[in-house]
Parts: structure tokens; sequence; C-alpha cells
């Protein structure tokens, strides 16, 4: 087990490169399950979801190569083999091989997701559209049990907008008889990667990244070539970073028009972002203005950039307010950064976050992968050492971060955690 060192106070400045969206990936990857010949996607990131989901398609017969970020998947001698614990709850996104095995095999048993710990992240919607394509589902012990004579196209409204139930439901229904279509879809970037995938093997889709998706089943799906998009939160976690502690940092690999909401948020505060066609340019501001901040599905402000912009706002001079509308109890690294010298408070859904904080280096835990972020940024900006531990989060969703940052000039490093250390970790 290790943990993260930071030797935070200094400015960084220089290049940094996005890797593949870790949202996209987790979604590419079950898909692969739906097509009869090889599939490849290229530019995946080295993240520990990529990892478990490979293993996973292998457990049920897929033979799969994975390398610099290139991976094949042959699902021709995939069967639809029980996935009911282990790895399926290492992640969240294990959900996908519900709606992907449905589609292909029309049955499957799969172990309820892991994943952040966020509060409650039901899967409603997911099972209320495979119901709707006709199968029947049951929950024992801790795994759904689906199964369908036949998937047949049908009409679905979701009460919610949710990234995981869109791409879910369509991965089952490019597969069905007729034509489904999903209303008050969610409308995510991601969203528009996975039908550009399931086109390319022959799918029929239209309107994805819009609320309205319609699907035309098809009998079979082939093999096919993908390149994924830029992780837009990765993204958007180093152009936190850079207006917090950046001398001049350019990020590379970025859609730009993917992260409106974050651009304007930061010129809100007083930072210098300047836009390219692939890249963001961002320089720290002397003063930075206090600012409220509201998730919102996209292409509103994304929950996973809160905990991030968190850090950001103890830096500005007077009083700002972040709410999530989205998981209303995404506040666990509020303790761990007040352990830091922040000054914040949960009320509701909202932190308050008053400010400026000089923030000091701290022994502090990452509790889910985006509190992991922003104490790296926080360990950036503090004064003296940061020691994060639960890197374990960290590692599902960023790739090389330790060298993609010691790249800018920052002092990180990883360290081996003594027994001692992983006895207290354990107990705390
Ligand atoms: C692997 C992946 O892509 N994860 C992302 C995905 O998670 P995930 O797909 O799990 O999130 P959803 O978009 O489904 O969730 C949005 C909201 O809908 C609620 N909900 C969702 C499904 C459902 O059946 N019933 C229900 O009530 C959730 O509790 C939440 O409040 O989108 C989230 C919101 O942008 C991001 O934080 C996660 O990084
Ligand atoms: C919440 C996240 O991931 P997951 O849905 O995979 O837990 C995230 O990426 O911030």
């Amino acid at each position: 087990m290790e943990k993260l060192k930071i030797a935070g106070g200094h400015p960084l400045k220089g290049t940094i490169k996005v890797s593949g969206a870790k949202n996209s990936a987790v979604a590419l990857i079950p898909a692969t399950i739906l097509a009869e010949t090889p599939v490849t996607i290229e530019g995946l990131p080295d993240i520990s979801d990529v990892h478990t989901l490979k293993a996973l398609l292998e457990e049920i017969g897929g033979n799969v190569s994975f390398d610099n970020g290139e991976m094949t998947v042959d699902p021709s001698q995939m069967i639809s083999m029980p996935l009911p614990n282990g790895r399926v709850k290492k992640l969240r996104a294990s959900y996908y091989l519900m709606g992907a095995m449905l589609g292909r095999f029309k049955k499957a048993v799969i172990g309820l997701p892991g994943g952040c710990h966020l509060g409650p992240r039901p899967i409603d919607q997911h099972i209320k559209g495979f119901e709707a394509l006709g199968a029947k589902i049951t929950n024992e012990q801790g795994a759904i049990y689906l199964r369908a004579d036949e998937l047949r196209g049908a009409r679905i409204y979701l009460d919610v907008v949710s990234v995981g139930a869109t791409i879910n439901i369509m991965l089952a229904a490019v597969r069905a008889k007729g034509r489904t279509i999903i209303e008050n879809a969610a409308k995510e970037p991601e969203i528009i990667d996975v039908a550009t995938l399931l086109t390319n093997m022959g799918a029929k889709i239209k309107g994805a990244g819009t609320d309205v998706i319609r699907i035309d089943g098809v009998d079979t799906l082939q093999g096919c070539q993908h390149t994924i998009i830029p992780d837009r939160i990765e993204a958007g976690t180093f152009m936190i970073l850079a207006a917090a502690v950046g001398d001049g940092v350019l990020i590379d690999n970025v859609i730009p028009h993917h992260l409106e909401s974050l651009i304007a948020k930061l010129r809100e505060m007083g930072v210098r972002v300047v836009t390219r066609d692939d890249q963001v340019y961002i320089e720290r501001s002397k003063e930075y203005k206090p600012i409220d901040v509201k998730t919102l599905v996209y292409p509103g402000f994304p929950t996973d950039l809160q905990q991030p912009f968190t850090v950001l706002l103890t830096q500005a001079v007077g009083t700002s307010i972040v709410t999530d509308t989205i998981y209303p109890a995404r506040f666990k690294h509020i303790d761990e950064l007040r352990r830091m010298n922040a000054n914040i408070k949960v009320e509701g859904s909202s932190a308050i976050v008053n400010s400026p904080s000089l923030l000091q280096g701290a022994k502090v835990k990452a509790t889910d992968l985006r509190a992991g972020a922003a104490l790296v940024i926080a360990g950036l900006l503090a004064e003296g050492i940061t020691e994060i531990t639960g890197l374990e989060h960290i590692d599902r969703g960023y790739s090389d971060l330790v060298e993609k940052l010691n790249g800018l000039g920052a002092t990180i490093w990883r360290e081996k955690m003594s027994t001692t250390e992983m006895e207290q970790l354990k107990n705390s």
C-alpha cells in the first residue's frame, strides 16, 4: 500500500497532457461485448477502472490485449458467466455489463456496483429501462438477475437525468427488436462517444447528446476501431490546479467546449483562461473573487469538479457557496480540507467557504476519487508536506498523476506505507 506525498507552496509551469476519458472508457469497454468480431479502442487511460473491466471481460471469456492505451477485445468466445461479486464492486461502471450482456446474451447476473461513496446512488432508472425492453429483473442477495426471451424496443422516459441509465439502456436497446426512444436522456459528451462506437459497430442511433435518443435495433454488430475522447474531468482538474498554483500552464488534449461551465466560473473568479482548438492555457490570479457554484447535469457545472473547485475557492477573498444538486452529500473532502486549515462548513447540500486561507500541509485521507483530486490541489497550495492516503480512489481515475505533475515542476511522490501506518488507516 502506498501514500502520496507533496511538498507544496511552489508555482507550477509547463505543459500537461490529458488522457482518455474515464467515464467513456468504462462504457466503451463493456460495449465491446455486443460485437461478434474484435473491437479496438485507442487512447484509453491507464487507470484501475480500465484494468478491472479488462479482467471482467476476461472472466466471461473475452480475449483482451491492452498496451500503450490501445485495447483490443475479441468478444467472439464470450459467454454469459455470472459476475455476482469481487471485481464488480470495485467500480461504479460495472453496471454497464448489465446492459451489454442483456443486449448480447439476453441474460446476465451482475453484482451491485461499487464506485465512489457520494451518498445514495440508486440504479432504479436502469432497471426501469431494461424492464421496458422486456427483461425480467430480480435482486437476489446483492446481485441483479436479468433475463429476457427477447428484447423489444420501447419508449422510456427517465424520471431523473442519468448518465449511467442513458448509456445502459442504449447498450441493451441496440440489439432489441424495433425502435427504442429514450426521453429526458442525459447529454454528456461520453454518451456521444459511446453512441459513436456503437454506430461504427453497426448500430442505428440518432440524437445522442440531446435529450431524446432514438435507437433502431439491429441483429448483429461487428468490430471496429475507435479513438476515445479526452477526459473533461481530468482536464478540469488540471485547469483548477493551474488556476491555483500555475505560473502559466498549458493543458493539452482538451475539448474546451466540454468545459464551458468551468471556464466561465474560472473567469468569474478573475483567472486568466485562453482557449485554443484542443488546448487551454491558464495563469493563477493575484486576487481571486469569491463566487457561488451550483452543480447541474451537462452542460452545467459538473459534480465531479465540485470537490477540486472548492479548494480553489479557499484562495478567494470573501465567502463562496458551493451547492451540489446531483450528489447533495458529496462533501467528505471538507473534513480533510479543514485539517489543512481551510475554513469551510457544510449546510445541507452546500459548502460555505470563508476565505482566504493559508493552507498547511497535513496527513489526510482521500475518501473518494475527486476528494483525492481536491487534496492533491490543496497539497500543492499548502505550506509544508501533505501526506495523502486512500490512493486506490485516485488511481481509479487519474493516469500517471505523479509523473504528469512532476513534469510541471511539482514535488510529489509515492511512498510505501509502513505496517503501523496501514494498521492506523484500517482503524481510522
Ligand atoms: C461511471 C460514470 O460515468 N460516473 C459518472 C456518472 O455516474 P452515474 O451514471 O452513476 O450518475 P447518474 O448520472 O446516473 O446520476 C445522476 C443523479 O441521478 C440519480 N439516479 C441515477 C440513476 C438512477 O437509476 N436513479 C437515480 O436516482 C443519482 O443518484 C444522481 O443523483 O455520472 C455522475 C453525474 O454526472 C458522475 O458523478 C460520475 O462520475
Ligand atoms: C464519481 C465518479 O466516478 P464513479 O461514478 O465511477 O464512482 C467520478 O468520476 O468522479
